[in-house]
């Protein structure tokens, strides 16, 4: 960088975008939009790249706009670097959403590329939970047993009727047959030398932020210091999916689904390393320790931003 360059830079709002998110057309668009409000560009050039410059922007900045432009892996990866940089207390977190997914854009009211622009300029800022798994840090939620290309694949239609069970059904759909993750779970209640459960899942979720996807299921409180858990055991879909028909009349877990809301809980593998996905980031670990720190990040929100999904309560639907 030339002394030119240097002098230029507003330390204060720096935006990280990712040119290969998403449909990959936009970078353009977002530098031009981003220098009429005042934020110096960094494009990322790999993996890890954003967490790297977050770090840096960080760093250098006592008080700092940091916007993640790309998807919800580039926010993952600016969250780990604003971490890293031990600054979640003087850094407001936007994005700028133009991944594939964009689950947590839309988990914090955002609607688009120019909507995110007025959020930066206009939008409240709340405090909200993050997750932490063994050494990285997670927004949306902790997926364990269901593929990235499953969660892809899952249809919109699949989605509305069955929530978070879209994604295990599509998974058997895609995969034929699937052999579960065998595993001990502890959480803040199990006593020592105990495990809260075990046995073989299909699927667990750890979830965050208020929705996994789309637009029906409703995952967790955001602002409440706590996880919610979901463990969806070993069983036969046709169980699985009149478990879930029950859940919704009765409003009462059913046996198969295991619901846990926690601020730290351990998963344990009786069978080596088993892989995870992180905000669709994916993690290998033979014990997963996870938890919570309670409002610890500050983020622009749209106005249409709740804590919570849709005002439901604990257990959700
Ligand atoms: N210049 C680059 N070239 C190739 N890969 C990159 C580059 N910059 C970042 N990446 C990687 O691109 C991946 C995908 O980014 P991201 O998750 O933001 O977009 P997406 O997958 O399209 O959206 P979403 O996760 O919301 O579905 C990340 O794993 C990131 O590390």
């Amino acid at each position: 960088m030339s002394a030119g360059d240097e002098q230029s830079i507003d330390r204060s709002r720096i935006l990280i975008s990712n040119p290969v998110s998403g449909s990959g057309d936009h970078a353009e668009t977002i530098s031009r939009r981003a220098a009429e409000h005042g934020f110096t560009v960094r494009h990322t050039a790999h993996e890890g790249d954003a967490m790297r410059l977050a770090r840096e922007a960080a760093d250098s900045s006592s008080e700092a706009l940091i916007a993640a432009a790309g998807g919800d892996g580039t926010v993952n990866e600016v969250v780990n670097g604003i971490v890293a940089a031990d600054a979640l207390e003087s850094t407001t977190l936007a994005v700028v959403p133009s991944g594939t997914g964009n689950n947590f854009a839309s988990n914090i009211g955002l609607e688009g590329l120019e909507h995110a622009f007025s959020v930066i300029e206009d939008g409240r800022r709340r405090r909200i939970d993050l997750g932490v798994a063994n050494d990285r840090v997670f927004v949306n939620s902790c997926v364990g047993g269901v593929t990235a290309q499953a969660s892809e694949k899952t249809s919109s239609e699949s989605k509305a009727r069955l929530g978070v069970l879209a994604y295990v059904k599509e998974t058997l759909d895609t995969l034929g047959s699937f052999d579960g993750l065998p595993l001990r779970v502890r959480t803040d209640e199990t006593d020592e030398g105990t495990a809260a459960w075990a046995g073989t899942a299909m699927f667990v979720l750890v979830g965050n932020c208020r929705r996994f996807g789309g637009r029906r299921t409703a995952q967790a409180n955001v602002e409440d210091g706590q996880f919610e858990v979901t463990i969806i055991e070993d069983a036969s879909m046709s169980e699985l999916l009149g478990n879930v028909a029950l859940e919704e009349l009765l409003g009462r877990p059913q046996s198969s689904i295991v619901r846990y809301q926690t601020p730290f809980l351990t998963l344990e593998s009786r069978h080596g390393a088993l892989e995870y996905s992180l905000d669709g980031e994916l993690l290998e670990a033979e014990t997963l320790s996870l938890e919570t720190r309670p409002n610890a990040l500050t983020v622009a929100v749209g106005d249409s931003y709740q804590p919570t999904p849709d005002g439901s309560v604990w257990p959700l639907q």
